[in-house]
């Protein structure tokens, strides 16, 4: 069943033109102008239940604007959206009981109070009776690894040790979803790496629908079910992760060293770099199978060393982006380069 049903979903921010210098300043009280920005153009999506999403773009594409819009924090311009069955605008405090959102880069923990504190009073908001409040907490303390934490104020927790406490506060009246807008923001790769598995225990024990932004790509890679991809307020693609990958990762980077000179006249791949006694081939998996190409390659003199790489998603999602910009599709463009790579 959906959980989100987004449907030519738009918004239109009107923002007032600043004139530079005393006059311009003046003229602008006397005479305002206006520009507009089309932030998200006519989006639509749905999401299902239990999925884990990756909503991705680049940096001013409109993904906090569309999270905002999904959360009932902003109103569309126009087109429609039902979050678990609700209006977002006109059903927003009945909604609040049944989504979480974290902002990676804004906090809802109080920072002078320890975050016992702050689970309290959101216990109260969301009216959780103090047993269940309890058990709640002690559970998330226990899967957070939050124990040691609870009585410390925020201001003195590090970041992963917050971003933890957020998330876990998210949690505490067991949302269906939970929206998270670039959670590993400035952690390190252990913290990040923490994070990303407390999402996916999140998503298996309690089913929760997990809506998720980020730059980073390993957040996509090692969470994510399914991508969409905006720009300039529209989708670019709309992808299951496994089929991003498999789509645009039939090229293979064999990079191999030989003891010698190799002796070669390779018919089916083309050799991209030749070092000497090092080369790196490409090979489309879609023509020449791995087996084959490896077997031809052992041929051409004693191996020293050889690794097989994918293309980074990172590569393949930083061409998407720069071919959305110039419109083209994405899928045939990308395509395209990596023909030419
Ligand atoms: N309150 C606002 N008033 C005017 N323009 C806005 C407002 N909020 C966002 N915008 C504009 O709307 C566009 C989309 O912004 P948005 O914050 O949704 O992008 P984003 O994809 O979340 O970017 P980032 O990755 O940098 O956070 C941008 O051009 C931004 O400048």
């Amino acid at each position: 069943m959906e959980a989100i049903i987004v449907e030519k979903l738009t918004k239109v921010f009107k923002t007032k033109i600043k004139r530079e210098g005393f006059k311009g300043s003046i003229r602008s009280i006397l005479k305002p102008e206006f520009k507009e920005i089309n932030a998200v153009n006519e989006l639509s999506f749905t999401v299902n239940e239990g999925e884990i999403i990756a909503f991705i773009g680049p940096n001013g594409a409109g993904k906090s604007t569309t999270i905002k819009m999904m959360t009932g924090i902003l109103n569309p311009t126009s087109g429609s959206i039902s979050v678990l069955g609700l209006n977002p605008i006109t059903q927003r405090s009945q909604l609040s009981y049944r989504i979480g959102t974290v902002f990676g880069q804004k906090s809802q923990l109080w920072f002078h109070l320890p975050p016992i504190d702050t689970f309290k009073l959101l216990g109260s908001i969301y009216e959780i009776d103090s047993k269940k409040l309890n058990q709640r907490i002690s559970y998330l303390s226990e899967v957070f690894e939050l124990r040691d934490l609870m009585n410390i104020p925020v201001r003195k927790l590090s970041l992963g040790q917050r971003i933890r406490c957020e998330i876990a506060a998210s949690l505490l009246h067991k949302p269906d979803i939970i929206f998270l807008d670039e959670p590993t923001i400035g952690l390190d790769v252990v913290a990040k790496q923490k994070i990303r598995e407390l999402i996916r225990l999140m998503n298996k024990e309690e089913k929760t629908t997990v809506f998720l932004t980020s730059h980073d790509i390993g957040d996509i890679e090692q969470v994510c079910k399914r991508v969409i991809i905006i720009n300039n307020g529209s989708i670019v693609l709309d992808e299951s992760v496994k089929n991003l990958k498999h789509n645009y990762f039939s090229k293979k980077i064999v990079g191999i060293r030989y003891y010698d000179k190799p002796q070669y006249d390779f018919k089916n791949f083309h050799v991209v770099k030749d070092s000497g006694q090092s080369l790196k081939i490409e090979i489309d998996t879609a023509i020449t199978s791995i087996d084959y190409a490896v077997s031809q390659l052992m041929k051409a003199g004693k191996v020293a060393d050889i690794t097989i790489e994918d293309i980074p998603l990172e590569e393949v999602i930083s061409m998407i982006y720069r071919q959305s910009d110039k419109g083209d599709d994405a899928y045939e463009s990308v395509q395209k380069i990596l023909g030419s790579i």
